[in-house]
C-alpha cells in the first residue's frame, strides 16, 4: 500500500493545511531583483519600465517553490503590463517577459497566466511570525490595492483552504475504510462538521472587505486577458485566459468529486486547468472512485442520515457564498443582473450549482 506521508506529497496536500501551503512561499531570488522591486512600489507602476527587464535565465534548474516565485512575479508583471491602461490594453507580452513565462508555464503544467495559485498559495505571508495561522495574522506579498480587504479576499480563501483540511483527510481515508461501518460513519460526521466549520472563514471574508473596495478596487486585479494577448516569439496560446477567480480553488471541487457530485457546467470545467497540476491530479483520482459503490454502502450501513448532513451543510454553505457574493458584486454594482468572471447572471448561477448539490440528497 502507499505510503501516506508519500501520497500527501505526491498531491501536494498538508495534513494540517490541506491544499493552502504550510508556510509562507519564497519572495526573494537573485535573478528576479529588479523585477521584484518593481511589484514592491505598484504605485509608480510605468509600464515602459518593462522593456529594461533582464531575461530570468536557468528556470529549467530551479527548485519549486522559486519556479512558483517565477510564475507568481511574471505573471503579476505580465498583467500589469496587459491592463495598464483598461480602455487600451497592451495586448503584446514583451520577449523579456514572455519567453520565461511559457517556459514556467510549460514546467508547471499551467497556464501562462496569473491565478489563484500565485495571488493565493505563493503570495502570503506573516504579519507577525510569532502568531498563528489566521487571516487576522496574514497578509499577500505583492497586493494591487494595498489594502486589508485584498489581505482579506486571498488570505481568507487560503484559510477556508486550511479548515477544510480535516474533511479531505477523512476523504483520503475513505478510500480504504469503505467496508468498516463504524470508520465510514466517523469520517462521513468529520466531512458534515468540516463544511460547517468553512462558514466561519467566509464570515471572516465578508465581515472584513469593504464591498466599494472589492467591486471597485480588488476587482480591477482580477480580470482575464479578454481582449487576445500575444505573447511575443512564441508560440500561439490557443485558449481564454481567465483571470485569477477564486473558483480555480480546489476544496469545493474535491467535496463535489467525492460526493459523485456533477454541476455538468463548462466554466467551472475550464477553471480547472488553472488549478495546480498535482491538485488536478488528486481531482481526477478522487472522480475515478466508484461513488456508485459508496453510495451503496452508506445504504447498507443505514448512513443515509449522515450522507445527506453533508449535502445540506455543502448547500447551506453555498448559500451563504452566494450573500457574499451579492454583497459585494450586485449590490455596489447597483445591478441586479450583474455578471460575475463565469459571464451569467450571479444570482441564477449560483442557486443552479446549489441545487444541483441539493439532488444528490438520498
Ligand atoms: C468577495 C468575495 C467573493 C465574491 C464576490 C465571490 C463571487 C463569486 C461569484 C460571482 C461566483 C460565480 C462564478 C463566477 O462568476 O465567477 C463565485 C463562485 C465560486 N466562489 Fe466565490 N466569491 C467570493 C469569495 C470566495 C471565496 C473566499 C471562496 C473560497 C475559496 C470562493 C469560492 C468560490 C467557488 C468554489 C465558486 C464556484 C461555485 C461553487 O463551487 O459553489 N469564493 N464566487
Amino acid at each position: 500500500m502507499e505510503n501516506v506521508a508519500l501520497k500527501y506529497a505526491k498531491y501536494h496536500l498538508s495534513k494540517t493545511h490541506g491544499f493552502c501551503t504550510e508556510v509562507p512561499g519564497l519572495f526573494d531570488l537573485k535573478d528576479l531583483k529588479p523585477h521584484i522591486s518593481i511589484l514592491k512600489d505598484l504605485k509608480n507602476f510605468d509600464p515602459s519600465s518593462i522593456s529594461s527587464l533582464p531575461m530570468q535565465q536557468g528556470i529549467e534548474s530551479l527548485s519549486y517553490n522559486e519556479l512558483e516565485l517565477s510564475c507568481l512575479v511574471h505573471t503579476t508583471l505580465n498583467y500589469l503590463y496587459y491592463w495598464h491602461n483598461l480602455d487600451k490594453p497592451n495586448t503584446v507580452i514583451p520577449l523579456n517577459l514572455a519567453q520565461p513565462t511559457m517556459q514556467i508555464s510549460k514546467l508547471l503544467d499551467r497556464p501562462p497566466m496569473l491565478t489563484m495559485v500565485s495571488s493565493q498559495l505563493y503570495n502570503w505571508d506573516y504579519i507577525d511570525p510569532n502568531k498563528g495561522f489566521h487571516p487576522d495574522n496574514t497578509k499577500v506579498v505583492f497586493s494591487f490595492t494595498g489594502t486589508r480587504d485584498e489581505d482579506y479576499f486571498f488570505t481568507g480563501a487560503n484559510y477556508i483552504e486550511y479548515l477544510g483540511s480535516p474533511g479531505i483527510n477523512s476523504i483520503m481515508e475513505l478510500e480504504t475504510a469503505q467496508n468498516n461501518p463504524e470508520e465510514m460513519k466517523k469520517h462521513l460526521e468529520n466531512i458534515a462538521k468540516c463544511i460547517f466549520s468553512l462558514r466561519s472563514g467566509l464570515e471572516l471574508v465578508r465581515k472584513n472587505i469593504d464591498p466599494d473596495v472589492f467591486y471597485h478596487k480588488i476587482r480591477r486585479g482580477l480580470k482575464g486577458f479578454d481582449k487576445g494577448v500575444i505573447f511575443e516569439g512564441q508560440e500561439p496560446v490557443t485558449m481564454m485566459l481567465m483571470g485569477t477567480t477564486p473558483t480555480q480553488t480546489p476544496l469545493f471541487k474535491v467535496f463535489d468529486a467525492f460526493l459523485g457530485i456533477c454541476h455538468d457546467d463548462e466554466y467551472l470545467t475550464q477553471t480547472e486547468l488553472f488549478m495546480k497540476k498535482q491538485h488536478r491530479e488528486l481531482l481526477r483520482d478522487i472522480r475515478n472512485r466508484d461513488v456508485k459503490k459508496m453510495k451503496e454502502n452508506v445504504k447498507k450501513f443505514d448512513l443515509k442520515d449522515d450522507w445527506n448532513r453533508i449535502i445540506v451543510e455543502l448547500c447551506e454553505y453555498r448559500k451563504i457564498h452566494t450573500g457574499v457574493a451579492v454583497r459585494n458584486i450586485i449590490k455596489p454594482s447597483g445591478q441586479s443582473l450583474e455578471k460575475g468572471t463565469g459571464g451569467s447572471n450571479i444570482v441564477q448561477y449560483l442557486a443552479r450549482i446549489t441545487k444541483t448539490t441539493m439532488a444528490n440528497m438520498m
